[in-house]
């Protein structure tokens, strides 16, 4: 992001060739990340396996998953490629937490006792040069408790979880969001990605970005989970924080837009994403 505090930059479709370039013919898996993902409790598994399926397809190269065990026979049966490891007591295996690029945390996570436990470990114990991708529940929790977050974390509220981190109303959000990105920026000193009808992407000290692609069909369960794992698979790939915040908030909007475009915005499924977010994740290939 290289524009003044003040500016605000439109993205289009046309700006993902900017982040997603053609692949060395030589790499590897090694070369493009590997993606934790944390979250899933007990009769919210599908959030976690949407964000899992959503970074794969947007080209990380390992994805490994920490969740409830009753998740584990149903997310590989949908998604072998995924590393699913069962957490029954709050804690994320060190080897994990250790070998992740890039953690996130949040998608069906909930706020009891096994969720706050993980959340908790992850602020702990993640390695410093670790990047955090904090969605859903894991922005309740830190709403419940303010820390302090690893530099260039990236949180992507919807304007009901940035009342909550700001302390105010969603209406208030919704009345100034420009505003409201600034307040979120500065209070958690972190990348913030506004959802909702034109999102906004912000960091401190920097102008925000603008995307107006992605439609009212996207208003439905599981969508922001998408958004978070395709976040996460592209700053897996090397994107800077806010690179990725902003390319992956464009690219998933733009394979909303494409989705609806097959079928009609009412009735649009998250799932539906997938194979958009690859098509245009490759944008030469597309030209
Ligand atoms: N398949 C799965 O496994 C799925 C799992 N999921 C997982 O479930 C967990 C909790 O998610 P959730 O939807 O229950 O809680 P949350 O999003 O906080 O909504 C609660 C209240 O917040 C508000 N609010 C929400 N959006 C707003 C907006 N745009 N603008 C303004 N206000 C807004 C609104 O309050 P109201 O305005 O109605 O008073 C709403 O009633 C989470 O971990 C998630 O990942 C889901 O992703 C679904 C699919
Ligand atoms: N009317 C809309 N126009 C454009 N994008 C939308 C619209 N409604 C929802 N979205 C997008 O869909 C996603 C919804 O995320 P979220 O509310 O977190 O859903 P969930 O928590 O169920 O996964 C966000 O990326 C948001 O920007």
């Amino acid at each position: 992001m290289t524009g003044a505090p003040h500016e605000l930059e439109d993205l289009r479709e046309d700006d993902l060739a900017r982040w997603l370039r053609p692949r060395a013919r030589d790499s590897h898996k090694g070369d493009h990340g590997r993606v934790l993902c944390i979250g899933g409790d007990s009769g919210h598994g599908g959030a976690i396996m949407l964000a899992a399926e959503a970074a794969l397809r947007c080209g990380a190269g390992l994805v490994d998953v920490a969740t409830h065990v009753l998740h584990v026979p149903a997310l590989l049966a949908r998604r072998p490629e995924v590393m699913a490891q069962a957490v029954d007591d709050g804690r994320v295996p060190a080897a994990l937490l250790a070998s992740a690029d890039v953690i996130l945390c949040g998608p069906g996570l909930g706020q009891g006792d096994w969720g706050a436990a993980m959340f908790a470990q992850v602020l702990d114990d993640a390695r410093p040069d670790t990047r955090l991708v904090l969605d859903a529940d894991a922005l309740n929790l830190l709403a419940r408790r303010p820390r302090a977050l690893p530099a260039d974390s990236i949180l992507t509220p919807h304007p009901g979880e940035a009342a909550r981190l700001l302390g105010i109303e969603a209406s208030e959000v919704q009345r100034d969001r420009a505003g409201a990105l600034q307040g979120l920026c500065a209070r958690y000193a972190a990348v913030v990605v506004l959802k909702g009808a034109g999102t906004l992407v912000g960091a401190t000290g920097r102008g925000a970005r603008r995307i107006s692609a992605g439609n009212p069909g996207m208003a439905v369960g599981g969508m922001g989970d998408v958004l978070a794992g395709t976040i996460a698979g592209l700053c897996a790939q090397g994107l800077e924080a806010a690179d990725a915040a902003a390319c992956g908030a464009l690219l998933h909007a733009c394979a909303g837009d494409a989705a609806a475009g097959e079928g009609g915005e009412r009735g649009l499924l998250p799932a539906d994403l997938m194979p958009w977010l690859r098509r245009l994740a490759n944008p030469q290939a597309t030209a």
